[in-house]
């Protein structure tokens, strides 16, 4: 364990600790952390997400220093500024007409899914929400009570029903999954949830902490027609696959949905902490010091998402995403190919997953084989986590700056992990003190 690392365990506290291998960093650049120990390592976690540009970029470092040198203030509580107004512009015009109202800022994703929690709430009348098993939607009281991650300990909401999120591996094939799914969907409408009392549902287009599930073609638009016929909200949370990561600048498309509102964080601010709510006015109107916090719309925070928003179109970082993404997919599949141990590989762009398990017939879960792959690539150089309702399944989420190159060297050090794990050669000692999820 390095000084660093050891010096953080007598100072810094273990209640916000998701560690899966002892790295303490310095610094980074691009698609590269440094260690403290002067090793570089490929980053294809990005820091669960948030490192859109990678690290280091210049446009968010020019665009911080610049809102720094003339600051307009520290907040959008009890004034305007001219940031946020144009980030809010720009967000407006990426999202779809039913959600193109107002934008509310806050700081992560959290916050902003708990705001949509209870404004939908506030603002219909109707006390119910739906959401998937296994979604993360937050860290927070009120973000947690409408999340349905096993991982999480907070209480859920009253109001809350989770259902089956589609999984076609654990399904045995799409169509399975779909039917499955919108058969206990359907079931729940007609015996327990009276769909006029729901107010929302909240949806990831790809559930990534649940596993980086892949929803059936077809799904979400038969979702879709159920909510609209009740007169049930769709909320797309593309907090950690929005904004271009899966190839498209809105993962909802893809998953063909169109939602109320939408919900963005993690990436928009490239590394700094801010998040946002796009919705129809008379929701997001529907109040005002409904929900607030000091720092909510810093002009500086701002900046860097506008940067990050501004690269992502000059540097054509979705279709980055998309051509890398499929790199890396096929460099993933050509792996499953050597590996029994890897039961699927999944994703869309730069969101995949990879899920271990100890047999393809069973699909009995590799926990612990995940957790000693996710160590040993830290040993050679790549930072990877597991997700999971089993957290059996590697997930990608590099830079969309991402380059094939780096793409195909991540792949390797993969390669050589997952080698060394399934020939029994990395000691499961390493994993003490390392309990990840
Ligand atoms: C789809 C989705 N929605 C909301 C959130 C909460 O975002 P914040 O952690 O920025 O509050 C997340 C956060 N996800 C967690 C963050 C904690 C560590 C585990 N891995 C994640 O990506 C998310 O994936």
């Amino acid at each position: 364990m390095s000084g660093l690392y050891a010096r953080e365990s007598r100072s810094v506290s273990t209640m916000a600790h998701l560690r899966f291998f002892p790295l303490a960093v310095t610094g980074g650049s691009g698609a590269y952390l440094t260690g403290d120990d002067g090793r570089r390592l490929l980053d294809f976690a990005a820091s669960w997400g948030a490192a859109s540009l990678g690290h280091a970029h210049p446009a968010v470092r020019a665009a911080v220093d610049r809102a720094l040198s003339d600051q307009a203030g520290a907040s959008y509580l009890s004034m305007a500024n001219d940031i946020c107004v144009l980030l809010a512009e720009r967000l407006l015009a990426l999202v779809p007409g039913r959600a193109r109202g107002r934008v509310w800022f806050g700081h992560s994703g959290s916050d902003a899914n708990e705001t949509v929690a209870r404004m939908v709430v506030a603002a219909t009348g109707r006390p119910r929400i739906l959401a998937f098993r296994g979604a993360y939607h937050g860290g927070t009281v009120g973000s947690m009570a409408v999340s349905g991650h096993p991982a999480q300990q907070g209480l859920r909401a009253a109001g809350l029903t989770l259902v089956p999120y589609p999984d076609s591996f654990a399904a045995g094939s799409p169509e399975a999954a779909m039917q499955q799914a919108l058969a206990e969907l359907e079931r729940l409408f007609a015996t327990e949830v009276p769909p006029h009392e729901v107010a929302a549902f909240f949806v990831e287009p790809i559930q990534s902490d649940g596993g980086m599930l892949v929803p059936p073609s077809g799904y979400f638009a038969a979702v879709e027609a159920l909510c609209r016929k009740n007169g049930i909200l769709i909320i797309s949370d593309e907090v950690k696959v929005g904004l271009g990561r899966t190839g498209r600048f809105n993962a909802f498309g893809q998953a063909g949905f169109e939602p109320d509102i939408v919900v963005f964080g993690k990436g928009l601010g490239g590394g700094l902490p801010i998040s946002a709510v796009v919705g129809p006015e008379a929701l997001m109107n529907h109040s005002s010091a409904f929900s607030l916090q000091t720092v909510h719309g810093n002009p500086v925070c701002a900046a860097a998402a506008l940067a990050v928003l501004d690269t992502i179109e000059r540097e054509n970082l979705v279709e980055n995403a998309d051509r890398t993404g499929q790199v890396l997919h096929e460099a993933l599949t050509g792996l499953a190919s050597k590996y029994a141990i890897i039961g699927d590989v999944r994703g869309r762009g730069l969101a995949l997953g990879v899920e271990l398990v100890n047999d393809r017939s069973t699909r009995k879960p590799a926990r612990r084989e995940a957790a000693l792959a996710v160590f040993r690539a830290f040993e050679l150089g790549l930072v990877l986590y597991y997700v999971g309702v089993e957290s059996n399944v590697l997930e990608l989420t590099p830079p969309l700056t991402l380059t094939e190159e780096e793409a195909r060297q991540g792949v390797a050090i993969l390669d050589r992990a997952l080698g060394e794990v399934t020939q029994g050669l990395v000691d499961h000692k390493v994993l003490d003190g390392f309990s990840g999820w």
